[in-house]
């Protein structure tokens, strides 16, 4: 693993979501895995213009190695490694409409993003929603350990979506599909909406593996 490419990498990521709207200000957090830990982004930074230099580094322990201060997140982030070893990259954004249907009432906490469209079910699966806690709260992580590596992705109540994936490429391009779909239910809500069925949903489980 090149640690310098993969630097350049949350940076480049980063800035393109920054650029396309899916992060505003210093919200959201991103981390990756290295052969010796982790490098998360630095706590109150914005996504659109990070260092490569100055990205948080931690050692196995989560200790904090190198680089600014991590993200208050980091408990959320490591849930995800330890319990989820396919883990690579994790991502949390407070992107618009993933974050309105952490905040509607009605969303279906045990099936967040209902399986509308092929590619939400091939780069995200289930998304379950996580029980409200302050940001940079210790008890993420005690919630997310709670799933025992069940979900790719949650969302967090009223705060935003939090997705995984092998490498920092997979996590992000998995919280777009997860954003988009997410938009498309908030556009379709109310109306009659036909679902991908069971039969469709596992032939894509065996054709592109599931999460
Ligand atoms: O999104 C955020 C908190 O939930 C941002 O926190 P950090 O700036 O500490 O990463
Ligand atoms: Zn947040």
């Amino acid at each position: 693993m090149d640690e310098s490419k993969l630097r350049d990498d949350i940076v480049r990521l980063s800035r393109s979501l920054y650029d396309r709207g899916f992060s505003v200000g210093s919200a959201g957090n991103i981390s990756a895995a290295v052969d010796d830990g982790l490098l998360i982004t630095p706590t109150n930074s914005c996504l659109g213009f990070l260092d490569p230099d100055k990205i948080s580094k931690l050692d196995r322990n989560g200790n904090h190695v190198s680089g600014a201060p991590p993200s208050k997140e980091i408990f959320l982030h490591r849930a995800f490694y330890e319990t989820r070893p396919q883990t690579g990259a994790v991502v949390h954004l407070h992107s618009t409409f993933a974050t309105a249907l952490s905040c509607l009432s009605d969303t279906d906490p045990q099936d967040c993003i209902p399986p509308i469209t092929p590619y939400v079910v091939m780069r995200v699966g289930t998304v379950k929603m996580v029980p409200y806690v302050r940001p940079g709260d210790p008890k993420a992580g005690d919630l997310i350990r709670g799933l025992k590596g069940s979900c790719a992705a949650v969302l967090l109540a009223n705060h935003g979506p939090v997705v995984t994936g092998r490498d920092i490429f997979s996590a992000i391009y998995a919280a777009e599909e997860l954003e988009e779909t997410a938009k498309l239910l908030v556009i379709l809500r109310r109306a009659p909406t036909r679902r991908l069925a069971p039969d469709q949903i596992q032939e894509l489980k065996t054709a592109f593996g599931s999460h």
